[in-house]
């Protein structure tokens, strides 16, 4: 089944911003050709064959036949297209000037301009994409790692969507013989045989769901990285380990106390680990007014993070402001890095672990190279030690997708407890098909407008 829906003709630029070799302008809807044809001076568009690419220019027609540019046009037809729309697109010389001259040709020709991800959104509308087909578009384009990159084609191959049409098949399939047992009761424990159905539906749909949950945490690290700070006082190596974690002198690091004022985020590989990194301005008090606002974000910093690396420096006894950011940094998941053992220590290890009995504690020179594999491993063992199978790469990364999982979990207790506390059927009936429903909205299946506009409304533009 192929039936499209009618949407006006579309156009965007969809090759980024700015100089490049080619750029691309995509047009899409049911009057590309109208669109296209009195711009284009070459074959008739109309007559080639579809997945073709052709040879011409395109030309101002308002403007005595002016040529715009030399140009490759690509004709896909509907529906084997990306949108299920008849598609062109104009391959022109990638100037500013030139691209967005032919942009405004189309659109005054009888294009509208797309918002951001309306192709995309048309996929889906039109059917060729589910929702979560459709993050994953998104997804695949902001990648930051290969693993990331991998779990996002996954998605876009529907292996997300395969398995949660499977689980909503299952509970459609448990209503509907819940509906035959409460219409032609044959048995008189028919009331009893019915629950038992649900319940253990309820179990095996709720099993699945914990799993995919417990992809969670990994699949969101691996798409947004790992929000790292690393925090201390002044001096202490903070930048010097950042510049080493990302193998480039990136921060700028003096034996100047105060040499980082404002946070520097940068996104790094640490054995599979996607991390966000933020050096952050040494923390003290401090009257410059400047430093004072990189202290602040500082410790804001803390707040905002999943992983902290707390440096202290070795070489120098634990001071007050080191004691207070051990304070400050208790319920964080954190690493506790010695820095500088490479001079006579000062710090007392004692006093250190007696403040910090439950820390990891790394022993680091930085500028001498040492002890940098074993802060790496470390951080890598705290995140990918709970034994879910690297290779099964049906993982749920976004958080709206995660919110719904959460909430038919939360519905499936509300089956299962439903019974425990001998609900009538058709009350236990309501929450098992409110599961279903959220599951559906996890692939679009059950979809609100605002909802569509909102979540395609982030994409760029052009996709
Ligand atoms: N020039 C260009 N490159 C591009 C895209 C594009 O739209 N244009 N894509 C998009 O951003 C991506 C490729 N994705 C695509 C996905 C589906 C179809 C498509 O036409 N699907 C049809 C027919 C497939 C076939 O011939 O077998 C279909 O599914 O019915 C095209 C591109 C990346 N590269
Ligand atoms: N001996 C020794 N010196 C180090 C080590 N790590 C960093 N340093 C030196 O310590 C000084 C301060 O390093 P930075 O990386 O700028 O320290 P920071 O914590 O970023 O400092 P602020 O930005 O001022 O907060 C520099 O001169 C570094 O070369 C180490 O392991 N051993
Ligand atoms: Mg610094």
């Amino acid at each position: 089944m192929t039936t499209t829906t009618e949407f006006d003709t579309i156009a965007a630029i969809s090759t980024p911003p700015g100089e490049g070799g080619i750029a691309i302008i995509r047009v899409s809807g049911d009057e590309v050709f109208d669109v296209v044809e009195p711009l284009f001076r070459g074959k008739d568009l109309r007559q080639v064959a579809a997945n073709t690419i052709n040879y011409g220019h395109i030309i101002d027609p308002d403007n005595q036949n002016e040529v715009v540019d030399e140009v490759m046009v690509s004709v896909y037809r509907a529906p084997h297209t990306y949108t299920r729309e008849d598609v062109v697109e104009i391959n022109c010389h990638g100037g500013l000037l030139s691209t967005n001259r032919i942009l405004q040709l189309t659109l005054s020709h009888g294009a509208r301009m797309a918002e951001p991800g309306e192709f995309t959104k048309r996929a889906f509308l039109n059917g060729r994409l589910d929702l979560t087909q459709a993050e994953s578009v998104m997804d695949l384009i902001r990648a930051k790692t290969d693993r990331s990159m991998k779990v996002a084609l996954n998605q876009l191959d529907g292996n997300l969507s395969h398995l949660i049409r499977n689980l909503r098949q299952d509970i459609l399939d448990v209503l509907a013989q819940v509906e035959v047992n409460i219409d032609y009761p044959e048995y008189d424990d028919a009331e009893v045989m019915t629950t038992k159905l649900l319940m253990e539906k309820a179990q095996e749909v709720k099993g699945q769901i914990t799993q995919l949950l417990a992809t969670a945490k990994e699949g969101k690290i691996l798409r947004d990285g790992l929000a790292t700070a690393i925090v201390g006082r002044p001096n202490v190596g903070k930048s010097s380990l950042l510049n080493h974690l990302l193998h480039e002198d990136k921060a700028i690091v003096t034996d100047v106390p105060g040499t980082t004022r404002d946070s520097i985020e940068e996104y790094v590989n640490v054995k599979n680990v996607p991390l966000k990194l933020v050096d952050t301005a040494g923390i003290r008090e401090t009257a410059d007014k400047v430093e004072k606002i990189g202290v602040d974000r500082a410790k804001k910093a803390i707040q905002t993070a999943d992983l902290i690396l707390m440096v202290l420096n070795a070489s120098e006894p634990l001071s007050a402001e080191d004691q207070e950011l051990l304070e400050a940094t208790k319920g964080s998941q954190r690493i506790v890095i010695l820095n500088k053992t490479d001079l006579p220590i000062q710090l007392d290890m004692a006093q250190l672990t007696k403040l910090v009995p439950d820390a990891k504690i790394i022993q680091t020179a930085v500028t001498a190279d040492q002890g940098l594999d074993e802060l790496e491993t470390t951080i890598s063992n705290m995140f990918f030690n709970e034994g879910i199978d690297r290779n099964n790469s049906v993982m749920v990364t976004n958080s709206r997708q995660i919110g719904l999982l959460h909430q038919a979990n939360d519905a499936l207790d509300d089956v299962m407890s439903g019974i425990a506390a001998g609900m009538p059927v058709d009350l236990v009936q309501i929450d098992m098909t409110r599961t279903w429903s959220l599951l559906g909205e996890i692939t679009g299946d059950s979809y609100q407008d605002e909802l569509i506009d909102q979540l395609f409304s982030q994409f760029c533009l052009g996709k």
